[in-house]
């Protein structure tokens, strides 16, 4: 069995709208509900749940009741990495827990479905699997402002989500890390930490994060050439 958990608890602070930006509207429809939708649609998915601010869990599970893989609204943490934790303690506690989780941060309204199941496929052979863009541009290590060296292209990929694991091997990896969850950027590097192999994945550039206002203008775009 296959759960995807969609991160939707933040408050999208550099965004700045005044609502979170997850229930910001893209074509009429919020940037979650577009989300949850892919997941509907994915036929490698079972199930899913979404992560929730407690202030915001009335207007979350309004948008999102619709799908029939919805299964429930858990309560968010203090950082998206305790948002996911919270989610996997609730699969934790089920009698059908999944094999795998398929993470999601509900402000990447762009995933492509295909890729969703292609990090699906990979994690089922591989144990992680992680959507990543191959960078273009040359990277370099930074302090204060001074190039320390510039980092071999070749290697360097920037995540995206959904970041696919085996359920039980990212549990174990969570509650390792569980008083230091904050240091962490993503749910990969925590499995990684752990010691777990994981998979790159090539993604589309567009399956951007709406991380601030300007990244809804160009979401708008998008939209327009491809609605
Ligand atoms: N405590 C948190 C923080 C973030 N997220 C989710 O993680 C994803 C990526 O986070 P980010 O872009 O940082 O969102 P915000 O935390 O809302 O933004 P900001 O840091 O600007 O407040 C988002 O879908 C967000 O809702 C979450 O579930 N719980
Ligand atoms: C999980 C993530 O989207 C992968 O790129 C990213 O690390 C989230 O970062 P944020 O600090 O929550 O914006």
């Amino acid at each position: 069995m296959v759960y995807a958990i969609i991160v939707a608890a933040g408050e999208g602070k550099r965004a700045g709208f005044e609502i979170p930006k997850q229930f910001v509207k893209l074509n009429n429809k919020t940037i979650l509900r577009i989300s949850a939708e892919k997941f509907q649609q994915s036929k490698l998915i079972d199930k899913f749940l979404v992560v929730s601010h407690r202030n915001y869990v009335d207007l979350t599970e309004k948008e999102v009741k619709i799908f029939s893989k919805f299964e429930n609204v858990v309560i968010g943490g203090s950082s998206r990495q305790e948002s996911v934790y919270n989610a996997l303690l609730y699969l934790s506690k089920k009698d059908n827990k999944p094999d795998l989780v398929c993470i999601h941060d509900a402000v990447r309204p762009f995933v492509d479905i295909k890729k969703i199941d292609e990090s699906i496929y990979e994690a089922k052979d591989i144990g992680g699997a992680v959507l990543a863009e191959m960078a273009e541009n040359t990277v370099s290590q930074v302090n204060n402002g001074r190039i320390l060296k510039t980092l071999e292209r070749s290697q360097i990929y920037l995540h995206h989500t959904p970041q696919t694991f085996d359920f039980a091997k990212l549990l174990k990896a969570y509650q390792n890390v569980e008083k230091i969850l904050s240091s962490f950027t993503d749910d990969a590097s925590i499995f990684i930490h752990a010691g777990y192999e994981t998979s790159i994945v090539e993604d589309h550039k567009n399956n951007i994060k709406l991380t601030k206002k300007k990244d809804f203008e160009l979401a708008r775009c998008f939209f327009e050439l491809n609605p």
